[in-house]
């Protein structure tokens, strides 16, 4: 049953009875995004280098540390918790996880999902289900396996598909989300909105946001979302809809296909007046800002005692710092990317 009562401004709404963490500029975090991995089994061009050094196992915190740090966030009234990374279907036991976290779906949390690549999906997708996981996003940038080989170095792509399909059986509802890149997938935009919704999956696109060193200029390849709308309303009639999942996008209705568009704009019309959400990383930071460097580490917290009133002060004490939005630009001057730090460290 849905225990919520209320909403904060744009944000997501509240637990009945939590008080919600608000922060300087009157945001209500509800949200909380929990990288549980830097691994990947993926390369993809824009979110990381071929030659990735990844953490020491040692410096992760456990997997029993991570749910004590979800429980504090939901005591705290965080209702919608998304695994990610990294891959988290690559974390060694992170069925554990889910299925602790799963436990708490109705006592306080609301909703548990994943963003994954879909790649392990076909071995865990009745599990997942089990453990209370109803809807999960994956990352699918192309329908052409030439192609998506190439964006994801490493990626096989009928593993995917395998993942996709195995989900879908299991009863899990699929988003999938598409990094728009020009001169790559721009082209193909039909082709796979045709795809999700003729399989009944939202799709979302998203502007690629300049993080982390990679080994290849992405400037040319950055495409803002106002232009691939443009091109997408020759073929298709975009309707606004009033649809909100407590994420980023702002969702259309395709007429001609009956299902939902998703736009995720950091670059071009920033959503950060209605940021709801925080990012934990495998090893205890927070990080308040997706396009920020300031982070707390809860890991000391964490493990100063196991009485959890030190750890809920230093997340109060992050929120305190939770900035008003990121800094990002397209900086065709300079192939320097505006925060270093890797998307897969916070998990997009
Ligand atoms: N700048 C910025 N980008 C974000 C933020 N949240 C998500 N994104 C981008 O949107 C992409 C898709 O996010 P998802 O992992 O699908 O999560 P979501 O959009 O919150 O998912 P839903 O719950 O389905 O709405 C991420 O990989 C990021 O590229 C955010 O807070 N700030
Ligand atoms: C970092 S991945 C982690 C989860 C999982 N490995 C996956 O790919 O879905 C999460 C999301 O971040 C997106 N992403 C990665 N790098 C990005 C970038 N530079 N700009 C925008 N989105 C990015 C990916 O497309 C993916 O949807
Ligand atoms: S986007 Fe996801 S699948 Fe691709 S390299 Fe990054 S973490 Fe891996
Ligand atoms: S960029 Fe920062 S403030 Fe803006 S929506 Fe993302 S996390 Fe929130």
């Amino acid at each position: 049953m849905n225990s919520r009562v209320g909403t904060i401004g744009n944000a997501s709404p509240l637990v009945a009875g939590a008080h919600p963490m608000v922060d300087p500029f009157g945001r209500a975090v509800t949200y909380l995004r929990v990288s549980v991995t830097d691994r990947c089994d993926f390369r993809c061009t824009y979110c990381m280098a071929e030659n990735m050094t990844f953490l020491p196992k040692k410096d992760l915190l456990t997997l029993e540390e991570l749910e004590r740090l979800c429980s504090a966030f939901i005591a705290k009234g965080v209702g919608k918790i998304r695994l990610t990374g990294g891959e988290p279907l690559v974390r060694k036991n992170i069925m554990y996880l889910v299925r602790r976290l799963g436990e708490k779906i109705g006592s306080g949390l609301d909703e548990l999902t994943l963003t994954t690549n879909g790649s392990q999906l076909s071995r865990h997708a009745e599990e997942l289900y089990d453990c209370g996981v109803r809807r999960i996003n994956v990352s699918l940038d192309t329908l052409d396996p030439d192609k998506f080989r190439k964006i994801t170095r490493w990626g096989d792509f009928d593993k995917v598909m395998e993942g996709i399909d195995a989900a879908q059986k299991a009863g899990i509802k699929i988003k999938l989300n598409a990094v728009a890149l020009r001169d790559f997938n721009d082209v193909e935009m039909p082709e796979i909105l045709r795809f999700a919704h003729g399989r009944g999956m939202d799709l979302t696109v998203i502007e690629t946001m300049p993080m982390g060193e990679i080994d290849e200029d992405r400037t040319d390849q950055y495409l803002p979302l106002s232009q691939l709308r443009a091109d997408l309303e020759r073929q298709f009639t975009l309707t606004e809809i009033d649809y909100h999942t407590g994420g980023p996008a702002r969702y259309v209705k395709v007429e001609e296909t009956g299902g939902r568009l998703g736009f995720i704009t950091p670059m071009t019309h920033n959503f950060c007046e209605s940021c709801n959400r925080v990012r934990l990383t495998c090893t205890g930071t927070l990080y308040m800002c997706l396009g920020q460097n300031d982070a707390a580490d809860l890991r000391a917290a964490l493990r100063a005692t196991v009485d959890d009133a030190l750890l809920h002060a230093a997340i109060d004490e992050a929120i305190t710092r939770k900035p008003k939005g990121h800094d990002f630009i397209i900086d065709r001057t300079h192939n320097r990317p505006a925060v270093a730090r890797h998307m897969s460290v916070t998990g997009g």
